[in-house]
Order: structure tokens, then sequence, then C-alpha cells
């Protein structure tokens, strides 16, 4: 059986986590350029641990720099198995409160200016992303925050805009009430999309920081709110990740959703006509079915 390799990707204000065994701050180099930073790898409670800051340490990455294809193939590289997103999200429901942690489990990806696949033209493959996060880790995310005494709320749409600015009033009202999102960001697409290439398992973690501006008893978002939350809630998520060894053990079984097999079925280009360059360039995401 394959060990369990827990992958943390920190959005923003989340640069460190502290308490791993053996923690090193290693370069990984990919064929897709350079992740954000190093990835800080160790165990905890016996299980390998990695943790990669998404804008890098000192965040020098807008979320459309942010180099996901290099980021999550350094962690494929690294024998990640489960990859749990931590981001800074407003809210569009009132229900769901600044301090509050969303299980996020549906997208609606409005980003435009980014590199969205490892696949193109000469290795033509396409998964589906039907329910983008894995049901059996987002499960174990829900319990390890409800386990540290969060306010977590089970599934949630996540509107990923391209940024860097927030939304238009207009925005905020038309995806939260025609568009049925229930959070927005500027990170989790295409990094969810590339995941699922990779064939890792994916869950997101929205820790609510803001109402955007859609709230009539709330001012506008802004930056110095955003992170004042975020500090507040940083002890919950840590609280939130310790926990998580315990429940996802340290073998891992076949993902009983499939996650771990996505690319089965999913590449048409005949074997024949595969780019060697890029069949080269797939060895860490696609070398399972590559061969
Ligand atoms: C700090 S405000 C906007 C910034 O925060 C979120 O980043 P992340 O998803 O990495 O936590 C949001 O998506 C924007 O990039
Ligand atoms: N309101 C918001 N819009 C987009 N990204 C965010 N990150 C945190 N709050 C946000």
């Amino acid at each position: 059986m394959l060990d369990t390799m827990i992958a943390v990707i920190g959005g923003s204000g989340i640069y460190d986590i502290d308490g791993l065994d053996g923690a090193e701050w290693v370069k990984v180099d990919t064929p897709w350029g350079e992740p954000s930073d190093e990835i800080l790898t160790g165990s905890l409670a016996g299980v390998k641990m990695a943790f990669l800051p998404r804008h890098g340490r000192g965040h020098m990455h807008t979320p459309s720099s942010v180099p996901y294809r290099a980021n999550i193939d350094a962690l494929k590289r690294l024998g990640v198995t489960d990859v749990i997103s931590v981001s800074a999200c407003g809210s569009f429901r009132e229900a769901m409160a600044p301090g509050d942690f969303v299980v996020v489990d549906q997208f609606i990806d409005r980003t435009f200016a980014r590199e969205k696949s490892f696949f193109g033209p000469g290795l033509v493959a396409h998964v589906s992303v039907a329910h983008p996060t894995c049901p059996r880790l987002s499960a174990a995310c829900l319990e390890a925050g409800r386990a540290a005494g969060i306010a977590m709320h089970d599934g949630g749409t996540y509107l990923a805009m391209e940024g860097p600015q927030f939304s238009t009033l207009a925005e905020s009202k038309l995806y939260r009430e025609n568009w049925g999102a229930d959070v927005i960001g500027m990170t989790n697409m295409p990094e969810a999309k590339l995941a699922r290439e990779a064939e890792l398992c994916y869950a997101s973690i929205a820790m609510v920081t803001d109402y955007d501006s859609w709230h009539p008893e709330h001012g506008e978002v802004d930056v110095s709110d955003i992170i004042a939350t975020l500090m507040g809630n940083a002890d919950k998520g840590r609280e939130m990740v310790r926990r998580l060894p315990a429940l996802l053990g340290s073998e891992r079984a076949p993902c009983p959703h499939g996650c771990d097999r996505a690319l089965e079925y999913a590449i048409l280009t005949a074997p024949e006509a595969r780019d060697a360059q890029m069949v080269a360039k797939l060895d860490a995401v696609a070398g399972r079915v590559l061969g």
C-alpha cells in the first residue's frame, strides 16, 4: 500500500506551519518552472506532511502569477497523495460569517489569465471535474475542524475570480443572488483542476474573512480587515491540520471516489501520435498511465 502524504497549500496570511517532526524546507525542480517557494516537509503523528505557501513566503505571487502547474507537479513529485487548500475567502451568505470555515465542494471558474491544464497539443486529455473535490478528504477536514471547535459549513460553491481587484458591487450581487455562489476567492482555480489531472485528492477549506461588498451592514472588503480576521483564525487552522493525520492514517487505500485514477480513460491521443517532449514533461503528473 502507498504511504499517505498530506500537503497543505497555505493561502494569504499562511506562510508556515509549525509542529512538524524533521521539518525541512526543500527545493523541488519541475518541468513547469519553479513552484511558489520551497516546500516544507516533515511528519505529524507518523504521517508524512508537506506545506507550500501559495503566494511564497513574503507573498510575492499575485493570484494570477501563482505557478499552479509547478506547485501541483512538485507536490506529486514529492509523493503527496492528498492536497488541502486553505484559503481566505469572502462570503455571500449571512450564515457563513467571518471566522467560519467552509468545506467547499463546487466551483465556478471565472479565471481567464492562467494556464489551466498539464495537457495540450500533442497529448490531449479530458478529466471530469463534475465533483472537483474529494468527498473522503473533505469529510476528514470537516471532522477535524469540528473536533477543533471551529464553526464548519459542510459544502459550498466557491467562485474563483481573476483579481487582483475585488469585485464590483454589481458582480458581488450577481454571484450571490443569481449564480448561487457561497464564497469568493482568487486562487482555487485552476489549482483544483490541476490536482485532478495529477490524480491527487483535493479538498478546499475556505476561511471566511469578509462579506465581500454586498452586505448592507458591513463595509466593503479591504485587505487589512482580511488579514486581521486571518490572524485570529490561524490557530484554528493549525488545530484542524493537527488532527488530520489520525483521521487519514499513514497507509493509503485507493481513493473510494477515484481521484487517484482520474486519468484512467482521459487521454485521447494515440500512443504513436504523442509528443515525446510532453510525455517526458508529464513524468510525475501522468507517469502512472503514460508508462
Ligand atoms: C488577501 S486578500 C485576497 C487574496 O486572498 C486570497 O488568497 P488565497 O486564496 O491564497 O488565500 C484571495 O484568493 C486573494 O488571492
Ligand atoms: N471578498 C473577496 N474576494 C476575493 N478574494 C477574497 N479573499 C478574501 N476575501 C475575498
